[in-house]
């Protein structure tokens, strides 16, 4: 067996986090021995400062020729000012985009240890259990926009957001796809009642649901699902929605499950899948040590489960997050009086002597 995983640390925590998981990466080889080998490529603001560019071409080559991509994060105040094509967050809009990864699936489950951490109440929370399947290469990110015009004697900037049948049509088989093999509910969010795009995502995911009749279909728009979330997270199984949408409403999910940290994500297609946690490059707390490394831990487990098809691996790793959990470790952002203090280096450790 030999595995090749290209790892992108990019900006800010970046490379604190990716580091993290490579360490965990090395202690499940060790174990199964996998025979994984890294491969590390620039991209963001890094890969600007150097090339000019925050996607050099090597990268996204070198990220197609591997088994599958390891993301940190990219972005940062520093680069405010650079042109917007070459802004870091282009690199991983680019990257999505080069590998056709169209789907992006963000669990969010609470771990037991970490119930008392939601800002809902503990009974709200305890057995959340939910994906969001979110639509990543399309919409209103990849739609024509103008950063300036002038228009009726004033400056004017437009971002136009269009969806085509074809491209609702394969995340909704997806979405129905995965509630098969969970709890058969998808609910999927629009806001069909003012946007055009929403009425032919509601109608195109309508039509798919008709070759599913075991999985169940509802209906909300984003903003009642947004306040649904937050009152009763425990009623969603699989939640498909467009890119803008699903960029937002998960990083509330994953406030229920108490950090952003926790958060992973896998974004699939037709290509090398590409797996990294959903939070940014944390400026405010980068090159302190201090970020939490398990959303970006959990996301190598999914590069396990869903490229390499490694589940022993992959359980082997997410069993370990859980017993740091359990045993009271926890990491600045989730930190509380009685528990033992870790900062990125250490919880690595100590998920390491888990596996
Ligand atoms: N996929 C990506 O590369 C990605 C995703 C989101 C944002 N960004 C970029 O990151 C930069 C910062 O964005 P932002 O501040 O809005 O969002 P962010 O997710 O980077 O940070 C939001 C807050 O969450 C905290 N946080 C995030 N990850 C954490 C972790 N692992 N451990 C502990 N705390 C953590 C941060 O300290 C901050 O207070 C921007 O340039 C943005 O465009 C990149
Ligand atoms: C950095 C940015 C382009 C990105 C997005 O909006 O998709 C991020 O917020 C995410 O959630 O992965
Ligand atoms: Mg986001």
């Amino acid at each position: 067996m030999s595995y090749k995983i290209t790892v992108i640390p990019g900006d800010g925590i970046g490379k604190e986090i990716t580091d993290s998981a490579v360490e965990v990466l090395e202690k499940v080889d060790e174990k199964f021995g996998l025979g994984l080998s890294y491969t590390y490529k620039d991209a963001g603001g890094t890969a600007y400062d150097k090339f000019g560019t925050p996607l050099p071409d090597d990268t996204i080559e070198a990220c197609k020729a591997s088994d599958g991509v390891l993301f940190g994060a990219v972005g940062g105040d520093k680069w405010d000012n650079v042109d917007p094509a070459l802004r870091p967050e282009k690199a991983i809009l680019g990257l999505r985009k080069n590998l056709g990864l169209y789907a992006n699936l963000r669990p969010v489950k609470v771990a037991d240890a970490l119930v008392e951490y939601s800002p809902l109440k503990p009974e709200l929370v305890k057995g959340v259990d939910l994906v969001i399947v979110r639509e990543l290469i399309g919409g209103i990110y990849f739609g024509d926009k103008c950063e300036s015009e002038q228009h009726n004697g004033a400056e004017r900037a437009w971002d136009l957001e269009n969806y085509s049948v074809p491209e609702v049509d394969r995340i909704a088989k997806l979405a129905f796809e995965t509630a098969k093999l969970r709890r058969g509910k998808v609910t999927s969010v629009d806001k069909a009642n003012v946007l055009a795009t929403s009425r032919l995502w509601r109608r195109t995911v309508a039509k798919v649901a008709e070759s599913y009749p075991d999985v169940e279909l509802n209906n909300l728009y984003v903003d009642n699902c947004a306040m649904q979330l937050a009152i009763r997270p425990t009623q969603f199984d699989v939640i498909v929605t467009g890119n803008l949408f699903g960029d937002i409403l998960s990083d509330e999910a994953a406030v229920v499950g108490g950090s952003i940290g926790m958060m992973p994500s896998a974004s699939i297609g037709t290509s090398t899948s590409l797996y990294e946690p959903i939070h940014g490059s944390a400026p405010d707390i980068a090159g302190k040590g201090i970020a939490n490394p398990m959303g970006t831990i959990l996301s190598a487990a999914m590069l396990l489960r869903y490229s390499l098809h490694e589940e022993a691996a992959a359980k082997a790793i997410e069993a370990a997050v859980d017993k740091a959990l359990a045993d009271g470790y926890r990491t600045p952002d989730l930190w509380k009086e009685g528990f033992q203090k870790a900062n990125t280096e250490e919880i690595t450790k100590v998920i390491c002597e888990r596996i």
